[in-house]
């Protein structure tokens, strides 16, 4: 299948008062057109960093990284934003993700705005198909942030990621700050998402039962280091590495839960 992302000895490094702490250390991963690559690891293994380097809002230390087929550390400004149009991310906190002085229209607005660009048809019903396509009303654009719950506030933010069709979303713990059944029903909305627009997803979790229902593929990281990568099935299944052991068998069985694949 064609490569969406090819990341090659990825390093990070940042001064410490102790002396350089190495963060990533040497990570190659690629994520395939239309898959949903996991990534895991217990926190501070540096998950975050890696997507950051991928989308280039960090600069790594060494490596490289291609965006479908295009050098993304070496590309001008120019080349930059035409990319960044295409790779775009939600953070895990819904809260903090949105300015609380712009109403809805203006957030879902600003990227075509950064852009400048007007999109087909308008931008007034642009923003009311990505509403719908995320599940709310109309009503909500003139609205603030504050008004909406978490789970909608989520949505509000993959609206916005979705406003200039990108072919790449990382997801950075997009539902870990949410209830577990508001977490699920945003979870669902990425499936039907990815299904509906064709996206390719990085899909940063501490949940192994989610990174179960929503990957092909998965990595885990541990201590700035890849310490396994394959098959959903297969990691979670009969891991090979001993840490990985150590995560899935933390991992808490949900009630109905014989191993796999379930959300509730
Ligand atoms: N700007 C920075 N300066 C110094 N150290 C940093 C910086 N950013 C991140 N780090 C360190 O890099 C390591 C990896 O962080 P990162 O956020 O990538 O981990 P993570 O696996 O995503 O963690 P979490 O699951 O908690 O989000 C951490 O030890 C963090 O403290």
């Amino acid at each position: 299948m064609a490569l969406l992302v090819e990341a090659e000895g990825l390093v990070k490094e940042y001064p410490t008062d102790r002396g350089v702490a190495r963060v990533v250390d040497g990570v190659s991963l690629s994520i395939a057109k239309g898959e949903t690559l996991g990534l895991v690891g217990e926190s501070g293994s540096g998950k975050s960093t890696v997507a950051r380097m991928m989308l280039r809002l960090i600069e790594p230390t060494a490596g490289s990284v291609r965006f479908d087929g295009v050098d993304v550390l070496a590309a001008n400004a120019g080349a930059l934003r035409a990319m960044r149009r295409r790779m775009q991310i939600v953070f895990q906190d819904p809260y903090a993700a949105l300015n609380p002085r712009m109403r809805v229209a203006q957030i879902l607005a600003e990227p075509f705005a950064i852009h400048g660009e007007t999109p087909a048809g308008g931008v007034e019903a642009r923003l009311r198909e990505l509403l719908d396509a995320v599940g709310l009303e109309t009503a909500a654009l003139r609205r603030y942030p504050h008004e909406f719950s978490g789970g909608q506030r989520q949505r509000i933010n993959i609206a916005r990621a979705l406003a200039l069709r990108p072919e790449l979303l990382v997801l950075d713990e997009p539902v870990s700050a949410l209830d577990v059944s508001v977490g699920a029903q945003v979870v669902n909305l990425l499936k039907d998402l990815q299904g509906e627009y064709g996206l390719t997803y990085l899909f940063i979790s501490h949940s192994m039962p989610l990174v179960r229902y929503l990957c092909g593929r998965v990595a885990v990281m541990q201590k700035g280091r890849l310490v396994e990568l394959g098959d959903v099935g297969q990691v979670c299944g009969a891991p090979r590495d001993e840490y990985t052991q150590r995560l899935i068998a933390a991992t808490p069985t949900m009630p109905g839960e014989a191993g796999a694949g379930s959300l509730q």
